[in-house]
């Protein structure tokens, strides 16, 4: 008896059997998403290519696998090749001069108040970008009071290294490429300045940097919403803003005020990661929410954004943060690295997206009076 001959397999099995998976970060299937590049079929063998526009080589382990095997499950099917890559386009608003060339791009982490853990967040997220295979640049705006040198675990009194009496060579920690004043200046300089000098220092030390090729370059931001953060936020092409912010309501009322400026020069505020928004005792595990619940989710729904993510009030974060060692780079796949990767995601995605906010914010008018 002659057996029939197989059905051939149509792109459209293809196509569904890719849907199967939902991407948590995009919120939807990769064919949905136009990740799809290419499909062969050739008799029982079918392979496709995949490229996604945030960093994600974690999908290469288990996820390929589940691909692969949904490939595999379609009648006829004898052999499946999934390949899966990823490439970050730029959203720079205009040119940003020579050292931010290949710069794709800028991201302000920012925050209305002081203290909320603005740089703990931002350290945290530009090592988490790199553990998802992102080149990533790491500016310490924060004049007033430089931390990152230490989060970082760069040792006291390390100068970057100039070129030509020109550029500064950023100095590499924990995979990422890092700038900050404090590597400038010494104990003894004062940091009394004005805003125009302020401003002035960080515009030097943004464009005097050979930055090299990069996915992101995340800039620390002096914290407060006043003239440093407006020049800075119109000289140079940020792509993006993240606000950080603790659930209180002075916090969340001064947050409102960096959404507000931010949607003022039209930068899409990519989304807001709320830091401390849980106590969780270290004797017992019970979260308590000690400065009140859901703040951040009530703004960011306000302004049409959302929350990247939630970070507990942890000793743990303070301690690494002293050490040298961000919490990400210390055990990335622990509970508190998995919510700053969680949210780096996010924030790449929304990145690629153009910004929840860009697309439903009203016009906003300016005027002198
Ligand atoms: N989620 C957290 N759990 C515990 N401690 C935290 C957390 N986030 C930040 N901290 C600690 O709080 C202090 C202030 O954090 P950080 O310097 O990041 O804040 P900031 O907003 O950048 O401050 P500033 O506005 O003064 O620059 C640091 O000691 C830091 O280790």
């Amino acid at each position: 008896m002659s057996q029939l001959p197989q059905a051939q397999i149509e792109q459209t099995q293809v196509e569904q059997a890719l849907a199967s998976y939902i991407d948590p970060y995009l919120e939807m299937d990769l064919v949905s998403a136009g990740a799809l590049q290419a499909v062969t079929i050739d008799g029982g063998k079918i392979s496709v290519t995949l490229e996604l526009d945030y960093p994600s080589e974690f999908l290469n382990g288990g996820v390929a696998q589940l691909l692969t095997t949904a490939l595999e499950n379609i009648a006829g099917c004898d052999e499946a090749n999934v390949t899966l890559g990823w490439h970050v386009d730029a959203h720079k608003s205009h040119d940003g001069g020579e050292s931010l060339a290949a710069v794709k791009n800028i991201v302000a982490i920012s925050s209305g108040k002081g203290g909320v853990g603005k740089s703990t967040t931002a350290v945290n997220l530009a090592v988490a970008l790199a553990k998802d295979g992102a080149n990533v640049g790491l500016l310490d705006a924060d004049i007033y009071g430089p931390s990152q040198g230490i989060m970082l675990g760069v040792a006291a009194g390390t100068r970057p290294e100039t070129i030509d009496n020109k550029w500064f060579v950023p100095v590499e920690a924990h995979g990422i490429k890092t700038m900050s004043m404090a590597y400038l200046v010494t104990e003894q300089t004062p940091m009394v300045w004005r805003g125009p000098m302020v401003a002035g220092a960080l515009t030097q030390i943004l464009t005097q940097t050979q930055w090299g090729e990069l996915d992101y370059l995340l800039i620390d931001m002096p914290p407060g919403t006043g003239d440093i953060q407006l020049t800075l936020s119109q000289k140079y092409p940020v792509s993006g803003s993240v606000i950080v912010t603790t659930p209180q309501d002075v916090a969340l009322a001064d947050a409102k005020k960096g959404v507000e400026m931010f949607r003022k020069v039209g930068i899409p505020v990519l989304g807001m990661i709320e830091n401390m928004s849980m106590h969780i005792c270290s004797n017992c595990g019970h979260a308590e929410p000690i400065f009140g619940a859901h703040g951040a989710d009530r703004l960011a729904e306000t302004y049409h954004t959302k929350v990247l993510g939630s970070l507990p009030l942890a000793t743990y974060i303070r301690e690494q943060s002293d050490a040298g060692v961000p919490v990400v780079a210390a055990d990335d796949s622990s509970e508190v690295a998995m919510m700053y990767r969680h949210a780096a995601r996010r924030l790449a995605v929304a990145l690629a997206r153009g910004g929840e906010a860009a697309e439903t914010m009203p016009e906003i008018e300016v005027s002198d009076d």
